[in-house]
């Protein structure tokens, strides 16, 4: 018999057999591996990405699955099989104790797509290169984060904010885009050494590119997280992606090119300079060209810098003048160490820091409280790995509930209470060793680099705001509470809902 006639005398078994298999291989692909953490039940293909199409807070929402199937708990996003780690302990015993096993990087396509292939710090990877990579960053950066550097760098923009600030005194103003503003010009100075004016087109225009690219991005795209969608042409969604990415790294690039073509090795002008004398010193080390610290590499660390530094500390001062607004009694013991120890003559400096504890308190306690930084950003397991009984096969995902940690009760006492005393000793004039839950920075091998960076920024910018002005709630608004998260930005919303406040000079 013909194989056709075959065929078409069995289509129907034939078909059968067809549907059975593609059922079989679907719920197959949804089971746990053998040894996996527990977990809610997986939909073919998609997994649990449901999970996260919610309007309850990503942390809750961990926090739910947590009690439900335990502190370290399994999901499926897409291809991607993901543990969750939401217990302080849990997180230690994974970042510090098997440090090398917990610091790898997924494989996503956005992130593929904005480092040009893995190029940066931030999204890169485990490996010599990374490690190379961070060592020079993070000598770069400390380099401005040290001395007198970075206060220079906050006062240089302190004449732009006042402007702005005294010409809206009395009004109702959001200062929202006033940080904005400040935060970006002082990392445009740190990174490109470009000192822009407070109005500058070009900060709007940088600020309607990063909008196009969140409204683009939202959770992220599918093909991050379906492996077989990378067969497949590109959607005009990431077309679109790309599209803004590099628009983004035209200016960048542009800007590596003027500073490679002014280099001066006795004039270092920012962070764009040290990292060409780094990769002058490459080159000198490896022969006559830079092997590992190429420009794209040094284009995508300066972009890592400038990312991760407006995209964090800019949350963290919305939520510190909301939360100071919300606590009269808490912000007038602020404002009496400031004007006792820094007062009006003279501008907040980096070496206050140590006069200051119920202000430092104050700021750590807004580093828990806003938690801006979520869930840190997504690890991957570097190797085949036993971890708490469970086996964790390599390239598994690995989040961290950083902020359910912080509002972890077992952890913190009244963790919904605004409380600075947590870091002070019993007298309240000293500061004390923070407590391991205490974790905004996540810890370990990919632990924030930029942490003195951002905490010295944090508190020239805080000190010399509650030095000059006072914030107060708009008339006939004043039971509204600014202290709700902004949930129009997603599960992952790290700041507070835009409010307005009337400013009033000292
Ligand atoms: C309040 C401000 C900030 C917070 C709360 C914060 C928090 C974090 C967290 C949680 C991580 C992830 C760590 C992990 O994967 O375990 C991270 C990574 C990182 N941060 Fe920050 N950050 C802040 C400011 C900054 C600043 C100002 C810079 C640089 C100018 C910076 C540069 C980086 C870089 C490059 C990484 C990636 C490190 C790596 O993968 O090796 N951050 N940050």
């Amino acid at each position: 018999m013909a194989v056709a006639e075959l065929i078409a005398e069995n289509a129907g078994t034939l078909l059968l057999f067809l549907v059975t298999l593609v059922v079989i291989l679907l719920y197959q692909n949804t089971r746990r591996p053998t040894g996996f953490p527990p977990g809610p039940p997986a939909l073919p293909i998609i997994g649990n990405v449901l999970t996260f199409r919610s309007s309850e807070p990503i942390y809750h929402i961990f926090g739910r699955l947590a009690e439900q199937y335990g502190r370290i708990f399994s999901l499926k996003l897409g291809s991607f099989w993901v543990i969750v780690l939401n217990d302080i302990e849990d997180i230690r015993e994974a970042l510090i104790k098997q440090p090398i096993a917990f610091a790898g990087r997924p494989n996503l396509y956005t992130t593929q797509i904005a480092t040009e292939g893995f190029q940066d710090i931030a999204f890169t990877d485990y490996g010599p290169d990374w490690q190379l990579h961070r060592k020079i960053g993070n000598a770069a950066l400390r380099h401005f984060a040290s001395g007198d550097k970075l206060d220079k760098l906050v006062h240089g923009v302190l004449p732009g904010v006042a402007k702005v600030l005294d010409r809206s005194v009395g009004k109702a103003l959001d200062l929202k885009d006033v940080i904005d503003r400040f935060i970006y010009i002082v990392l445009a100075n740190m990174c490109y050494g470009k000192g822009y004016d407070f109005d500058d087109p070009l900060l709007t225009e940088w600020f309607a590119l990063n909008k196009e690219l969140q409204q683009v991005l939202g959770g992220g795209l599918p093909r991050d997280f379906i492996h077989s969608l990378k067969c497949l042409p590109l959607t005009s969604r990431e077309k679109q992606l790309k599209e803004l990415v590099d628009k983004g790294l035209e200016f960048v690039y542009k800007e590596f090119k003027g500073h490679r073509d002014t280099f001066d090795p006795n004039n270092i002008r920012d962070l764009f300079d040290s990292l060409i004398a780094a990769q002058k010193e490459d080159a000198e080390e490896t022969g006559s060209k830079a092997e590992f610290l190429t420009d794209v590499r040094v284009i995508q660390t300066v972009n890592d810098m400038f990312g991760a530094g407006t995209g964090t500390t800019i949350p963290t001062l919305y939520w510190a003048i909301a939360i100071m607004i919300e606590h009269p009694e808490i912000l007038e013991r602020v404002t009496k160490e400031i004007d006792e120890v820094i007062g009006q003559d003279r501008l907040p400096s980096l070496s206050d820091r140590g006069s200051m504890p119920y202000t430092e308190a104050t700021l750590m306690e807004v580093n828990r409280y806003g938690s801006v930084s979520v869930i840190g950003l997504p690890k991957s397991v570097t190797k085949d790995t036993t971890f708490r009984g469970f086996t964790i096969p390599k390239d598994t995902m690995v989040l961290l509930n950083l902020k359910g940690v912080h509002f972890d009760q077992r952890h913190w006492d009244e963790p919904h209470q605004f409380k600075p005393e947590r870091f002070l000793d019993e007298s309240g004039t000293h500061m004390i060793k923070p407590p391991a839950s205490f974790v905004p920075f996540s810890i370990g091998r990919r632990s924030c680099i930029g942490e003195n960076f951002a905490k010295g920024e944090i508190f020239l910018v805080f000190c010399w705001l509650f030095g000059r002005y006072s914030f107060a709630k708009v008339p006939g608004r004043e039971s509204e509470s600014l202290l709700q998260l902004n949930m129009d930005l997603g599960s992952f919303a790290n700041e507070p809902k835009p409010f307005e406040v009337i400013v009033s000079k000292k």
